[in-house]
């Protein structure tokens, strides 16, 4: 800890002052001296910076290779509909929340000690029973300028943060780091965060136990008591040893949601830390220059994301982790200001994430920051196997080829290594290449490779960048790289639950509609492959009286975040998308994702899947499987080496209704779309007309227009009759064919029903005062409250044995039924023409 706080050049007075008072500090911060007792041990065994093999003594050294490199499930890579937007993302499970209140209180805790120290030192102290009047007005009118004080005081403060709220938002995700408007001195600054001390207390360190083998850093265990993450997840633990103690390059896999970002986040802010501490030991043992050993205002680190919002969420991990010490993190990404980026840059970050696309068009625009790459110490692929597919690499390779020449001599890299004034050897050490991803798949032969030591140097490797293993190489990844593969051979995330539903094409709504009103608790991701499905359903949900949010590449970005925000905001929240929220999106509470339409690959199924069911949380996907797709189910069940699935439980008595209902939403949808398809027809006539300064006639005859009309009134009528009778429909709970007032039993009774029910009650109520439902005219619900989707298939699925090769006898058998019977179209079809140029002959 000692080194925690000190300073960088101790020969300098006002450095030896801040040093002075960060000791003070030290010494007189109960939490800081706690942090100090954690067995951390601050030299570390690494960093024999030329040596990468000296794992001998690592005591983690099988963690990160050996066991955990288990033969992950291999999917064929395909292209997924993906567009580049924004969202903004909230803090990864912090407890900022709380924090900022409490940080409150003790604002206004503080607000009352100086009230009181005032009192106190006015002499007007409480208990003062014997006072004159005089004294007592006068008590008084002081306490009432402390409150009024008191009040402007909390005012102010309160102002002051929501401008400060306002001026973040502002700055649209792309917020420099907390601590960005701190000078740069090299060191850890404890007094970074001084104002944020608050809420400590109440963690018990005894619960993050299992963090003291990874050796972290007291500040970034810190922050991660702040985060709540009582234990590291398998891959966290996998990766920090084998990258930050032995300085490995990693090539890591582990399912969704399973803690990926900081796997790859912590090695490269322990490694800053490291270098930090060792160069303020040195200028303080040897007098030599930090900037030796710990270089200031230089890229260390540059991460890539496949898309805007993974960056941006990425960063903001990042931040949450780096909350106490002083390492800027900056997005850079595009749907923002390049000025504005590059106006972020001169900040000079060490972390920057970034999209391919804005970043090598910053790069080829030869932005200093991002151009400056000699002492980059990490190069970081996130999502590793979309950034191989089209649109990504031709930008990432050149973004590759910038890099300086890593896995060679530290004479060699300095002839690379241009622009470089003060790089020494302990910086120039070589560049950790760190590739993750949940799918990520290895051949065996780039495994034997990686063993054999025959990585090829990036002007030998072929210039297609079309998988990992090239994209690898060409970044420099070295022969003894730990590959840690911790996905499963199914690579589905442990708490997920898999079910499908087999139904014919059109009865997919209905029994989404089943699905979202009976099990609808907690927040539900229903995926489709096409937008034109999305608008369908959504349509026809809304309709139905269900509140649904979109998301889809064709959204204006406002759009897009307004949709997230408000999925986010509703814990029953139901958001309709594509594949672009498949990828990397990190919300909480996501319950069950159902795949309306199944996905194009293995891969996006798992993505897609992956939105629920993270960070230990449990989940269920529904896969809706019409005949068409089972060939493609069937692809994903060996994909997955699965071959059993659980079949959702339907209770078909619901089904009756369910169609009614359906039944009404679509005409109801097909009389609004045709009549907005007209107004839209009509309006885009005139405006045309008008732009072009025509005058529009109508050719229509009396006879027609008056008919027209009437058909328009027709309609109306006929969609308000619709709307009424869906409208009392919809006013109760979907009722089973077994349904009596008297009981209500069944699937369970959701959040919406509850409702419902509620509002059913009411009526009878008022209806036939006292004779309700119930004995005593109350409606009384008993059996289960709510069964969300993953309960109803805990307690009813049905475990079915898939056989693959039935599927594909049966689809074979499909397909050969379907020839035949064209065949036989097409014979009968000569067999008349035939005979009719017979009779033609015949009559000549
Ligand atoms: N040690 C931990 N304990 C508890 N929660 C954690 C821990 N580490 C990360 N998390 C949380 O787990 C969630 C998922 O983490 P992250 O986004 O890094 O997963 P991922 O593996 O990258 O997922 P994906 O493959 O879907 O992108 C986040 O909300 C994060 O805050």
């Amino acid at each position: 800890m000692e080194a925690a706080t000190t300073t960088t050049t101790s020969s300098q007075p006002r450095q030896r002052r801040l040093k002075r008072k960060r000791a003070a500090a030290l010494a007189s911060d109960p939490e800081l001296e706690r942090l100090n007792s954690l067995p951390w041990n601050p030299t570390f065994p690494r960093n024999n910076d030329e040596d990468d093999n000296n794992n001998g003594n690592d005591p983690f050294a099988m963690l990160a290779t050996g066991s955990n490199e288990l033969e992950g499930g291999f999917l064929s890579l395909e292209e997924i509909d993906e567009a580049d937007y924004a969202f903004s993302f909230p803090e990864p499970q912090t407890n900022e929340k709380k924090n900022q209140n409490k940080k409150k209180s003790k604002l206004d805790e503080n607000v009352k000690e100086e009230g009181k120290k005032e009192e106190a030192d006015a002499g007007v102290g409480g208990g003062s029973e014997g006072g004159s009047d005089e004294v007592e007005v006068k008590k008084e009118k002081k306490k009432d300028k402390k409150k009024k004080k008191k009040k402007k005081t909390k005012k102010n403060k309160k102002k002051k943060e929501e401008e400060e709220e306002e001026e973040e938002k502002e700055e649209e995700a792309v917020t420099e780091s907390q601590n960005v408007e701190k000078p740069d001195t090299g060191s850890i600054d404890i007094d970074a965060k001084d104002d944020d001390v608050v809420g400590e207390e109440d963690f018990d360190e005894t619960e993050f136990y299992a963090w003291n083998e990874l050796r972290l850093h007291p500040l970034l265990m810190k922050a991660i008591y702040k985060l709540g993450f009582k234990e590291p997840t398998p891959i966290q633990k996998a990766c920090v040893p084998a990258a930050a103690h032995q300085g490995k390059d990693v090539i890591g896999a582990a399912e969704t949601g399973s803690g990926k970002t900081l796997a790859f986040g912590l090695p490269i802010l322990q490694r800053i830390l490291e270098e930090r501490e060792k160069a303020t030991k040195m200028e303080e043992e040897r007098g030599e220059e930090p900037e030796k050993y710990a270089p200031t205002g230089i890229l260390r680190a540059l991460i890539i994301a496949p898309t805007r919002e993974l960056a941006i969420q990425v960063t903001d991990h990042l931040k949450a982790v780096a909350k106490y010490i002083n390492v800027r993190v900056t997005p850079i990404v595009g749907g923002i200001l390049a000025e504005k980026q590059e106006r972020l840059l001169k900040s000079r970050p060490e972390i920057v994430v970034g999209t391919p696309g804005r970043l090598w068009e910053l790069m080829s625009g030869g932005e200093k920051h991002l151009v400056e790459l000699h002492s980059l110490s990490f190069f970081v692929l996130d999502e590793a196997d979309r950034m191989v597919q089209n649109g990504h690499f031709k930008e990432l390779q050149s973004i590759i080829d910038m890099l300086p020449m890593s896995n060679i001599s530290t004479e060699d890299n300095s002839q690379h290594a241009q622009n470089c004034v003060t790089v020494s050897s302990y910086q120039r050490k070589k560049r950790q290449t760190l590739v993750f991803s949940a799918t990520v798949a290895l051949s065996a032969d780039f495994r034997k490779k990686l063993k054999r030591g025959l990585v090829k140097q990036k002007q030998s490797v072929t210039d297609e960048l079309n998988s990992i293993e090239t994209l690898s190489e060409r970044a420099g990844m070295r022969s003894n790289a730990a590959i840690i593969d911790l996905t499963n051979p199914s690579i589905l995330a442990a708490k997920l639950e898999e079910s499908f539903i087999e139904c014919r094409e059109e009865d997919k709504d209905a029994y989404l509609y089943y699905i979202l009103t009976l099990h609808g608790q907690g927040r539900t991701i229903v995926f489709c492959t096409s937008i034109a499905a999305l608008r369908h359903i959504s349509s026809i949900l809304r309709i139905l009286g269900i509140d649904v949010w979109t998301l889809h590449a064709q959204m204006q970005q406002r759009a897009r975040l307004k949709a997230m925000d408000r999925f986010r905001e509703n814990e029953n929240g139901i958001l309709v998308a594509t594949d672009v929220a498949a990828r990397g999106l990190d919300i909480p509470g996501v319950r069950t994702v159902v795949h309306y339409q199944l996905p194009h690959s293995a891969e996006v199924y798992v993505h897609r899947s992956g939105r629920t069911a993270r960070a230990s949380a449990e989940g269920c996907s529904i896969a809706l499987v019409s005949p068409k797709e089972t060939s493609k189910f069937a692809s994903l069940l060996k994909s997955f080496s699965k071959d059993n699935f659980q079949r959702f439980p339907l209770q078909n008595s619901y089904m009756p209704e369910v169609l009614k209902r359906l039944s009404l939403a679509r005409q109801i949808d097909k009389i609004t779309r045709k009549d907005s398809q007209v107004k839209a027809e009509k309006n885009w006539f005139d405006r045309n007309a008008n732009s072009v300064e025509l005058v529009t006639e109508n050719d229509d005859s009396e006879e027609e227009r008056v008919n027209k009309h009437k058909q328009m009134k027709a309609s109306s009528k006929q969609l308000k009759t619709l709307q009424q009778e869906l409208k009392m429909l919809i006013s109760r709970p979907l009722q089973s064919n077994t349904f009596s007032h008297r009981y209500l039993a069944g699937a369970g009774v959701t959040p919406v029903m509850q409702e419902q029910l509620l509002q059913l009650a009411k009526q009878k109520l008022n209806d036939r005062p006292g004779s309700g439902v119930g004995k005593k005219g109350k409606l009384v619900v008993i059996g289960q409250d709510c069964v969300e989707a993953l309960q109803a298939l805990r307690n009813a699925g049905e475990e079915v044995r898939m056989d693959v090769k039935d599927f594909a006898g049966k689809r074979r058998n499909i397909e050969n039924r379907k020839r035949k019977r064209k065949e036989e179209k097409k014979r009968l079809r000569d067999q008349r023409r035939k005979q009719k140029r017979k009779l033609k002959q015949d009559n000549e």
